[in-house]
């Protein structure tokens, strides 16, 4: 344990290189953020549990009476920032060094850089990330590849977005006075603390993505936040812009207060279907008409997804701002042109729907979509973005965004849901936050889907497949041994043997089997991290 000027102790060994991020003026700014925040977002988070307690109660989830004057009056957010504008392609990906460098070159428009879903929160994450996005920043950025093949920037990059950890999730590496610091506030403030200026000389800035908020007073937090650390390194207010993601039936509620709060810093909302889905689930699953059939089946055209997404474009515009899609899973398959074929429809089909409706720009998980996406886009958009298409004739009520999807359970959908939680799991415990399985990546938000599904499934009185077999733990267990052999079978012994597949199973297993729904598996994951 090291403990600097600042008071932080540091819970962990650090490399001279972690030392020039964790210098002892940006660990004073930490403890600066942590002193005047951390507090709040406690209360803020034991507030989510309130309002689970409401839901489970029959209190489901609606507009809020008290905030209805800002729904009801005109007002925009600041303008936004030249480099901004355009958004109709973003690409995302882990703070990996070689990814970075691969997703600034790809075409893209814009990179999220994510210490989020695709990132696994090792200490050697959170602290290589930060170096890489810094040599990123100043464009210094190489890398070799154990092959010999070398990676440097292009001299046109995509703009860079960072995403910081949820409000959920802690640095147990950085204390103060025994207390972890905010992932959120650790991956900020480092990111802020150490590259603002330069951006700024860019003729960028430090632009964020925000995930997974559930109220409007989880974004107060953040323009808090935001206004303190522009003063404290004397940049002027409004200069960080933050698109906040979707990504939670509550916050669906809640986009005009949400965009309110963050007017002077705001760059939009994004739909974030992932762990859309997974917040529904979680926060209804005590509801007892309310069960999601596969995986698969619950697509951007089931009625409640296509209603939050038009719902975010209408928001987005009335209030001058981009409204952002979200992630088609599908990645390029090698060794298999049909699938392959496939995998890029879908794609296309995904972006086709998201530009026709009035998305501004969309999401891709790897390079080899950039193209695909970007001609759509293209055809559809002809200025850098369609703000000016208000949407007025869109009506979305809260019932529709409750609305149930149809469909069935199948054992294959269980099978699958089995299947990628643990080997999600298992690539998280190695420290890989983003994976291709089965041709689909998964990270965070998609694995949080699978556990919850089964989770569900279990202990709902219409968990039962299509053939009429109730899902059980037993079934659960069977079919476990099942997709565990196959998983051993697909990767090798030698690989399965030296990982952590039983580690993630004895997760897995605790997930599905506690009575009490845990919030998030990576809360879960990261005592074993
Ligand atoms: C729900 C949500 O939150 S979505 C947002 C969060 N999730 C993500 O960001 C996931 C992003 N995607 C990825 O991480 C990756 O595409 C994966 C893990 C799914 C697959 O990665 P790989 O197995 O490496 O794919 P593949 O072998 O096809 O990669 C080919 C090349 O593209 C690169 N690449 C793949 N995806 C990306 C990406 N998203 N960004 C940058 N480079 C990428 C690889 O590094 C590799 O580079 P190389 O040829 O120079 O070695
Ligand atoms: O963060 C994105 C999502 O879909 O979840
Ligand atoms: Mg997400």
């Amino acid at each position: 344990m090291q403990i600097g000027t600042s008071g932080i102790q540091i819970a962990s060994q650090t490399t001279p290189n972690h030392l020039e991020i964790l210098t002892p003026e940006a660990l004073q700014f930490l403890k600066s953020l942590h002193t005047k925040f951390n507090s709040t977002r406690k209360q803020l988070l034991q507030q989510r549990n309130i309002r689970q307690q409401e839901i489970n109660d029959g209190k489901l989830p609606t507009f809020l009476k008290e905030t209805e004057h800002i729904r009801n009056s005109e007002w925009t957010v600041s303008p936004i920032p030249n480099d901004l504008l355009d958004r109709r392609v973003e690409i995302t990906g882990p703070v990996d060094r070689k990814m970075i460098i691969n997703a600034l070159n790809s075409g893209a428009k814009v990179f999220m850089a994510d210490f989020e879903d695709a990132n696994s929160p090792t200490w050697e994450n959170a602290l290589d990330g930060q170096i890489n996005l810094r040599d990123a920043v100043n464009k210094t950025i190489s890398y070799e590849g154990p092959n010999g093949k070398t990676y440097q920037l292009k001299s046109n990059v995509a703009t860079l977005v960072v995403r910081p950890r949820g409000w959920h999730l802690e640095e147990k590496h950085l204390l103060v006075e025994n207390e972890p610091m905010s992932g959120s506030l650790v991956d900020f403030g480092l990111y802020f603390f150490h590259n603002a200026k330069a951006l700024m000389d860019r003729g960028s800035g430090p632009y964020f993505y925000l995930p997974k908020m559930e109220s409007h007073l989880e974004a107060r937090l953040w323009n808090d936040v935001f206004i303190y650390a522009q003063q404290y390194l004397g940049v002027p207010k409004g200069t960080i812009k933050a698109t906040v993601l979707i990504e939670t039936i509550l916050a669906a509620f809640e986009m005009d207060e949400i965009l309110y709060e963050l007017r002077e810093h705001s760059a939009g909302l994004n739909c974030g279907r992932w762990d859309y889905i997974f917040s529904y689930i979680k926060k209804l699953r005590h509801q007892k008409d309310v069960i999601l059939p596969d995986r698969a089946l619950v697509t951007m055209t089931v009625p409640f997804m296509r209603s939050y997404s038009l719902l975010a474009i209408q928001t987005c515009h009335r209030r001058n701002v981009h409204a952002i899609g979200g992630m088609a899973a599908q990645i390029p398959v090698k060794n298999d042109d049909e699938a392959n074929r496939l995998a890029f429809e879908k794609v296309r089909n995904d972006k086709e729907r998201e530009a026709n409706d009035g998305h501004d720009g969309t999401w891709v998980a790897h390079p080899g979509l950039v193209p695909v996406a970007m001609e759509v886009f293209d055809k559809v958009m002809s200025g850098k973005n369609q703000i000016d298409r208000k949407r007025e004739d869109v009506h979305v009520t809260a019932e529709n965004l409750l609305e149930v999807p149809k469909g069935e359970i199948t054992e294959d959908g269980l099978r699958t849901n089995i299947n990628v939680g643990i080997q999600y799991i298992e690539s998280w415990l190695c420290g890989r936050g983003a994976a291709p399985i089965h041709h689909l990546m998964e990270d965070a938000a998609t694995a949080e889907i699978s556990r919850a599904q089964i989770w569900q499934w279990i202990r709902h009185p219409k968990g039962q497949l299509k053939d009429g077999r109730d899902v059980t733990f037993e079934l659960v267990e069977q079919l476990k041994q099942e997709e565990l052999q196959k998983i051993k079978q697909q990767l090798g012994s030698e690989r399965f043997n030296s990982g952590r597949f039983s580690e993630a199973v004895a997760l897995f297993d605790q997930l599905i089997a506690q009575e009490e729904f845990a919030d998030f598996l990576t809360l879960r994951g990261y005592e074993i991290l």
